[in-house]
């Protein structure tokens, strides 16, 4: 067996994720239309104990990776609003580091406190928390909401899972890659493919599942 440098906190996560049907492998057609080997549904996340090692996997992410030091942590509606929520507190909890925690409504309330906005105002640094950008459609659409709000500054963005795949464009590279370059920060995950392939790779004895996923990355993965 090749030695590999996985983490073994994102072996963990792997392994949560395949034993609670979070990581799945078999036919899976997305949004794309692409027919992928493995899907991850972050609706399934929905544990105590799944919540816990998922915020301690996110804060370790912001804490150890490219994402710079920031003051507000703000998760799109809808799955992004538990991730920032809990990664806000694991971010406490585990680095001692404090932060503000805001979300945005679907739809704007017209009553009570009304607007579209929840939690930390949005000012100073923002750090945007999210499970997947696929299209891009969705990250798009914070960065938005951000940028109304003249104090405040995009510094980066987390998610779940890299699927590190080509997007609909000819430029070859990915939805992240291209966020990336167009607003100048830094997109990191938990997960990426290169990961999955690893751990497999490494765990040894689902080589129809490793066969399926490397042509996939053959003919969709980005260049790494
Ligand atoms: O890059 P995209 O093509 O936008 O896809 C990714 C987004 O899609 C999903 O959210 P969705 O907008 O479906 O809302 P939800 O969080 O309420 O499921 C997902 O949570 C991401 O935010």
């Amino acid at each position: 067996m090749s030695s590999t440098k996985l983490d073994p906190a994102k072996v963990t996560f792997i392994e949560d994720a395949i034993a609670s049907g979070v990581l799945l492998f078999g036919t899976f057609e997305l949004k794309s239309g692409r027919v992928s080997p493995y899907f991850f549904n972050a609706g399934l996340l929905h544990s105590s104990s799944l919540l816990s090692s998922t915020s301690s996997a996110l804060a370790q992410l912001i804490a150890h990776s490219r994402i710079p030091e920031f003051d507000v942590l703000f998760g799109p509606a809808y799955k992004g609003i538990p991730l920032a929520a809990v990664t806000c507190v694991a971010l406490k909890r585990d680095y001692g580091r404090e932060c503000g925690f805001g979300y945005n409504r679907k739809e704007v309330k017209d009553h009570g406190e009304g607007g579209s906005l929840v939690g930390a105002p949005l000012r100073g640094r923002i750090v945007i928390i999210d499970d997947v950008l696929t299209s891009g459609k969705a990250i798009r659409e914070a960065i938005d909401i951000i940028a109304q709000y003249p104090e405040a500054q995009l510094v980066g963005v987390a998610q779940l899972v890299d699927r590190q795949e080509t997007g609909k464009g000819a430029s070859g590279k990915s939805t992240v890659q291209e966020v990336e370059e167009e607003f100048g920060i830094p997109v990191e995950a938990v997960l990426t493919m290169a990961n999955i392939l690893d751990y497999l790779r490494e765990k040894g004895g689902m080589e129809e599942e490793l066969k399926a996923i490397e042509e996939y990355d053959k003919q969709y993965g980005i260049k790494k």
